[in-house]
């Protein structure tokens, strides 16, 4: 049987959308516990091709197929870039299937509803699952990472599709060093509402701009560059930079790094539905630069710029790719000199933690009255833990000895990105789409803010981000604010990726 061509989805070919039942695969382990239900690495039977399947909870849904996922499905569609994530098929189950416990799954009175999956290209770990592993990259190996994270948001920008739920988790890394911007649950495109407000509920907390924890429902492609400045400081200092507990937390957190906000830095901020709430009591000065200096001018100056608080003068993604950052030594190592690594995603390097825990639990328990010199022998929790596998290479090297991305003139001078390029995206435009939101003026009342990125900013971006006089329409949402990663608040999660009011 015939099954999709490289980044086509099998719509019309045979097997078409939906034809083929999950029967055509083998479940091997479950790797992923997200918001529509279970992630699962799966063997094609005719192919022997690894894939993942991600299961489609239709149970819960009174009105049937959610609309997010039929969003994610549309969008996915039509996306097609080496970083980007691709989605091969759809398949759904043939009949009642038994759910994780073993018991029948659900029935809607006689009516059997049966389970819808996507099945995408395999890849071997999330960026979230590897930190929590304590792995470590390098300075060419950051800029690999962060290279490609670019190249496909950049791609999903001119495609004018907003991800708004960039995070470690949602990219997704293989052994062969390439990196996939996964889960568009709740991307967003644009292209069909132009004027029309957006939800406000989007971002897991840590990645959160300040525009949309301010109550912003008027945004563009720059919310999706501050989860990315997120990430870098994250790839750069092997932790989560802003890990707020909740709303208030997350705010105070972001202005104590970058600085307050105020009419001179952000033009219009305090016409941002909460900003009273939230404003702080005294000003603050931005510490960013000296909180990275560490890690070099370029990097800093790269960080600061993604890390703008007014997010019309947060530089965008193309931008990002022609910084400095990547075009000096140490350059971008290639991905395939990346090591590789045991598989890591973030569910099971949680479950493993979680046995781990449960395990010295027990081992206190059973030895509480042994004599302490005994329980000091105990071997080390994690033997061997957080080391790459197959590779010669140590998990963090000085310089990489590849020159990824460069392409030399004749005067030795690097090639800078070229969207026009195919290797780099595949899309033919070279300048920024105005976005449809962004057609109208300026969003600062007394004309364009002022740009540190020299005018490469989104102009579309700050013409259509506009101050929001309505009332808190949502109401303060810091109840349900998710806590990154680490504790999976789905309630909050699932309740923006379910939405369905006007906004969306
Ligand atoms: N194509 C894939 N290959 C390998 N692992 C994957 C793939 N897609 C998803 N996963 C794993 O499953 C996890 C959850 O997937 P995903 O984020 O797409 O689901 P979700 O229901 O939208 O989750 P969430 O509610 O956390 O946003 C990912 O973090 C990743 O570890």
């Amino acid at each position: 049987m015939a099954v999709a061509a490289p980044g086509q989805l099998n719509l019309y070919a045979s097997p078409a959308l939906g034809c083929r039942t999950v029967d055509c695969f083998d479940k091997l382990e479950q790797i992923g516990e997200g918001t529509y239900g279970l992630v699962y690495k799966a063997r094609d039977v005719l192919t022997g091709e690894i894939v993942a399947l991600k299961k489609i909870r239709t149970d819960k849904e009174k009105e049937g197929f959610p609309i997010t996922a039929m969003r994610e499905i549309k969008i996915l569609k039509k996306l097609h870039h080496q970083n980007v994530i691709k989605l091969k098929e759809i398949v759904t189950s043939t009949g009642p299937e038994n759910d994780e416990q073993g018991k029948p799954g659900p029935t809607d009175g006689n009516k059997y509803k049966g389970d819808i999956y996507m099945v995408f290209e395999y890849m071997d770990h999330d960026l979230s699952g590897l930190s929590k592993r304590g792995v470590r990259f390098s300075v060419p190996q950051i800029k690999c990472y962060m290279k490609q994270l670019l190249a496909g948001l950049h791609y999903c920008h001119l495609n004018e599709v907003l991800h708004r739920d960039i995070k470690a988790a949602n990219l997704l890394i293989d052994n062969e060093g390439n990196l996939k911007l996964a889960d568009f649950g709740l991307a967003r495109s644009l292209s069909n509402d132009h004027q029309g407000n957006l939800t406000n509920e989007v971002i897991t907390l840590w990645y959160r701009p300040p525009e949309i924890l301010l109550g912003a429902t008027k945004y563009g492609p720059a919310i999706d560059m501050w989860s990315v400045g997120c990430i870098f400081a994250e790839l750069l200092q092997g932790k989560p930079i802003i890990p707020g507990k909740d709303r208030t937390m997350q705010l105070d957190m972001i202005f104590k790094l970058c600085g307050s906000p105020n009419e001179v830095n952000w033009p219009g901020v305090s016409k941002l539905p909460w900003y009273n709430n939230f404003k702080p009591k005294k000003p603050m000065e931005s510490c960013l630069r000296e909180t990275f200096r560490q890690y070099g001018r370029h990097a800093v100056e790269l960080l600061d710029k993604m890390m703008t608080l007014d997010p019309s003068q947060r530089i965008s993604a193309k931008d990002a790719l022609n910084a400095e950052y990547f075009w000096t030594d140490p350059l971008p190592c290639d991905p395939k000199s990346l090591p590789k690594y045991e598989t890591s995603h973030e569910f099971k390097v949680r479950q493993q933690q979680r046995k781990l825990e449960e395990a010295t639990k027990r081992q206190k328990l059973q030895h509480s009255r042994v004599p302490p010199y005994q329980q000091s022998r105990y071997p080390p929790l994690h033997p061997g833990a957080n080391q790459p596998i197959h590779t010669s290479q140590p998990p963090v090297a000085a310089v990489a000895s590849h020159h990824y991305g460069k392409s030399r003139g004749p005067s030795g001078v690097p090639s800078r990105f070229n969207p026009n390029r195919a290797s780099q995206g595949g899309y033919n435009s070279g300048s920024y789409p105005p976005s449809p939101q962004g057609r109208g003026p300026p969003y600062a009342p007394n004309g364009m803010p002022g740009s540190r990125g020299g005018g490469s900013n989104y102009s579309h971006n700050s013409s259509s981000y506009r101050p929001q006089n309505g009332p808190y329409s949502r109401g303060s949402s810091s109840g349900r604010d998710t806590l990154g990663n680490n504790s999976k608040s789905h309630q909050q999660h699932y309740y923006s990726k379910h939405y369905n009011g006007d906004m969306g």
